[in-house]
């Protein structure tokens, strides 16, 4: 054999012998049934700012919202490290990730929010033809001293996985978040503040203070308005991420 060709055999056999990838999460939480039965209220969009912002009050009834804070806090959170990568936003909360389609599914077709997305009134918002939630779920735990930094999200292209089990091809177009705590639990602090001139202006902040099992959506991508989650003082705020998924 050659001197190259085997310097190439033996870069190949190094390579499969490389340590395993750490395992991907693949099985999710065993997330608490929707019990009672959703929607709990008569989910009707609330606009905060036209067009780019709207939430959905009592989406999880607050019983609901317990037993979730209580799974998840069984779950590996990892704290992000107070560092971020040059570009991206200082983050310092704990979190957990996964890919979820199943979860996304039963969020979006079993508590009344594609509905209420899909009405008539509100359809024409979310910038095409809403087929379902990014699996790819975020929860987010903030404890005083944690807060994510001004910063606006992209617009991903992802697959919805369809009734059918097809996987189709979507585009992320709005973000999801649905608050697990607030001040009736003890948190103080953790408000979604949004900024419409795209500078951090106390005079021209938009704040959304949290409230329990209420669902915010808002605008991302090219459109998306500069946002910051503030810091916590007291208690801890946990929340639910996701995306509003359109037909690409
Ligand atoms: O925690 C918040 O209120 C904001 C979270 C956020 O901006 C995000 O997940 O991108
Ligand atoms: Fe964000």
């Amino acid at each position: 054999m050659a001197k190259d060709k085997r310097a190439k055999a033996a870069a190949a056999a190094l390579q499969s012998n490389k340590p395993a990838q750490p395992p991907r999460v693949l099985v999710g939480p065993s997330w608490p049934p929707f019990k009672p039965a959703l929607p709990v209220a008569d989910l009707s969009l609330e606009p905060v700012v036209p067009d780019k912002v709207v939430v959905l009050r009592s989406f999880f009834p607050r019983s609901l919202c317990r037993d979730f804070v209580s799974v998840l806090g069984t779950l590996p959170l990892t704290t992000t490290p107070g560092k971020p990568k040059r570009g991206d936003a200082l983050r310092v909360n704990d979190r957990y990730q996964i890919d979820d389609p199943k979860f996304a599914d039963r969020l979006w077709s079993e508590t009344g929010l594609k509905d209420a997305v899909l009405n008539d009134d509100v359809a024409h918002l979310w910038g095409g033809e809403v087929i379902g939630l990014n699996a790819n779920i975020r929860v987010y735990r903030y404890s005083p001293g944690q807060f994510f930094d001004a910063h606006y999200d992209d617009s991903n292209n992802v697959l919805v996985t369809a009734e059918t089990g097809d996987s189709l091809p979507a585009k992320t177009t709005w973000t999801l978040l649905l608050y697990l705590t607030s001040s009736s639990d003890g948190c103080v602090g953790g408000e979604t503040v949004f900024y419409p001139y795209d500078r951090q202006s106390a005079k021209e902040a938009i704040v959304v203070s949290p409230e329990t099992g209420m669902l915010l959506l808002h605008k991302h991508g090219h459109d998306c308005m500069l946002h910051e989650g503030r810091e916590v003082t007291a208690g801890e705020k946990w929340i639910l991420r996701t995306d509003l998924c359109i037909k690409r």
